[in-house]
């Protein structure tokens, strides 16, 4: 039996770069889990992506023995999080399955947007939190300051905040400390009964999906059978481990302990993150609490640009599914961009991260239609349509009213930049519900606005207004009716319906005009003359003209060079090959290229 008195479970929750993954690392080497030659840094961020960006995308757990001043060896379990709010999901899931959470604050930047979200998290969870200030060999390092921030916004005791340098290796041994000290053991089941939480899953090529879980009550061992609770499906169990941080097998998982199972399940999305896994034979009589299925926010066409590798983008999108659930996908084909897939996520940097993950790790060039949120649309005869493709929009005189998503955001600005930050907020529908004073230099603004506001470039915005100092975070809250209507953009006539976007009246003219601009800028002259319009409702609201042209590529070539001609006429007809017919005209791909990136950048 695990005496559970030597068991800590806990998180480390920060606002990005505030140094989580560093301080895991530094744990880790003390605690000798590692092997020094085998430490590289940040070892939890194991996915290129994330080495790369310097954010952590998956949770990822590990186990360490620590030997503490009172002579004992504790068993750690240490919950890696993400630190970004498309992924706050996964935050709250990673905290379900701890008693603990040591909250890293930056010392020379202090609290941030989501140092605010990721405690009330914490909070939310009921864990003990222990204040840490990291970074205090930097110059700019101001503890009081900070922890008065803490004291005051968080409402966390600060006067026993640790101090270190996660990087210099200051002060990590009173953090182990501190572990063993002010967190909890885990509270022994109460019944006989297995329930285990899922907090993550992830598929390996050999072996299936390999669930992570937190062991609340009973005991899982190779041979059993489990059952996942919402489906009601049960499986065989292959092995059972925990995580040094590889994957090491062990004969039995006890009560409290964090770990793995591999059973025979096939694919990541029969089971959920939030789940709860129980003994066939005798299945616990309730499960965990907290299980809600994720519905993505955010969703988006992607396709590929050679025609030729649709089947593989099929392909590579399956396989990346087995590995995060989600993302959800299906067929769907344009007009404009042809086969491609309808892609959800549960945001934009999600979004960026799937795209980017496709380039690299299936080789794909592909190309994304403009991102939207689903909308809810009432329709007349009082049924209730979920839209996530402007193009399946009912007919306007069927609606009885549209509602958007919208969110509760958290920014934090410095004082300075306030009014540009006040204005960007109005601009982008926003109301701003509380303004709290930080420190005399910063404000908080808690606002009220529509996801689809901030989905495109919101984020780079308020940094560039504010100089890189603003720091933001949201949740998601409920659906609003608004005046949304369907733009669309023709060409000579024609609807191109990767351009079709769900936008607020308002907003309309001048994304109409800003569009036909660009292009304008991209469509060759044809020979006729080409009407670029922007329509709502049937009605235009913006028109820009290519005057008609007949290129001839080798009127340049004068003299009687032939074979310099051919070639030049053999070039041109390549060029051809790449060109979309939209009615009558032809568009180059790279004018959809060009038009999509500059209006979701
Ligand atoms: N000067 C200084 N830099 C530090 C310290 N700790 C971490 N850093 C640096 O801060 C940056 C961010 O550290 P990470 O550990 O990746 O931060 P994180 O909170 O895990 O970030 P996410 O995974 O993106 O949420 C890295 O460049 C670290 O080298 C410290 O004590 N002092």
């Amino acid at each position: 039996m695990n005496d559970l008195s030597l068991v800590r479970n806990f998180s480390i929750i920060a606002h990005i770069d505030h140094g989580k993954s560093t301080l895991a690392d530094r744990m880790m080497e003390l605690t000798h889990t590692v092997e020094d030659r085998k430490m590289k840094e940040q070892l939890l961020d194991s996915m290129d992506l994330e080495r790369e960006r310097g954010i952590t995308i998956k949770a990822h757990p590990v186990t360490m023995k620590y030997k503490a001043k009172d002579g004992k060896i504790y068993t750690f379990n240490l919950i890696d999080t993400p630190g970004h709010v498309d992924f706050s999901y996964e935050v709250s899931r990673s905290l379900q399955a701890c008693e603990g959470a040591i909250l890293v604050v930056d010392a020379s930047q202090g609290v941030e947007a989501q140092t605010v979200s990721n405690t009330y998290l914490a909070n939310d969870n009921g864990l003990s939190i222990i204040p840490v200030l990291n970074k205090i060999e930097m110059p700019n390092a101001d503890i009081d300051e900070v922890c008065q921030q803490i004291e005051d916004i968080l409402a966390i005791e600060a006067t026993d905040a640790l101090q270190i340098s996660a990087k210099k290796g200051i002060g990590i041994e009173a953090v182990l400390e501190a572990v063993v000290e002010r967190f909890p053991p885990p509270t022994p089941g109460k019944d006989k009964f297995t329930r285990a939480l899922v907090f993550d899953s992830k598929y390996d090529a050999f072996r299936g999906v390999v669930v992570y879980m937190r062991l609340f009550s009973g005991r899982l061992k190779a041979g059993d059978k489990v059952q996942v609770m919402s489906t009601g499906e049960s499986y065989e169990i292959k092995e059972v481990g925990i995580f040094t941080p590889e994957m090491e097998k062990c004969p039995v998982l006890e009560e409290g302990s964090v770990g793995y199972v591999i059973a025979n399940i096939k694919d990541a999305s029969e089971i959920q993150i939030g789940d709860t896994l129980t003994i066939a034979k005798t299945p616990a009589p309730d499960a965990l609490p907290g299980f809600k299925e994720i519905h993505p926010m955010v969703f988006s066409g992607i396709y590929p640009v050679e025609t030729s590798d649709y089947e593989k983008l099929g392909a590579s999108m399956d396989k990346l599914r087995l590995n995060d659930a989600s993302f959800s996908f299906q067929a769907e084909s344009s007009i404009a961009l042809g086969f491609g897939f309808r892609c959800g996520f549960l945001g934009l940097l999600h979004m960026e991260i799937i795209m980017e993950r496709l380039r690299r790790e299936f080789n794909l060039d592909i190309i994304s239609s403009y991102p939207n949120v689903v909308y809810r649309v009432i329709l007349k005869n009082g049924d209730v349509q979920e839209i996530d493709n402007p193009m399946y929009l009912p007919d306007m005189s069927n609606i009885e009213h549209i509602e958007e998503p919208m969110i509760n955001a958290t920014i934090i600005c410095p004082t300075d930049y306030l009014g540009e930050m006040m204005k960007l907020i109005m601009e982008r529908r926003g109301d701003i519900t509380k303004t709290d004073s930080i420190d005399g230099h910063r404000v908080m603004l808690t606002c009220y606005m529509p996801l689809n506001e901030v989905l495109i470039d919101f984020y780079d915005k308020l940094k560039t207004i504010s100089r890189g100092y603003a720091s933001m975070d949201y949740e998601y809250s409920d659906y609003q009716q608004s005046e949304l209507v369907r733009m669309d953009i023709m060409i000579h006539s024609e609807v191109v319906d990767a351009f079709s976007s769900i936008l607020h009246r308002s907003k309309a003219e001048s994304r109409g005009r800003q569009m036909c601009k660009s292009l304008l800028d991209v469509i060759p002259r044809q020979a006729f003359a080409v009407a670029v319009q922007a329509a709502v409702n049937g009605k235009i609201i913006a028109r820009e003209t290519i005057k008609a042209y007949r290129k001839d590529v080798t009127a340049k070539c004068y003299g009687g060079d032939i074979s310099r001609k051919r070639k030049l006429l053999e070039r041109q007809k390549e060029g051809k090959k790449k060109l979309k017919k939209i009615g009558k005209v032809n568009i180059p791909q790279e004018a959809f290229i060009a038009v999509l990136k500059t209006n979701t950048q």
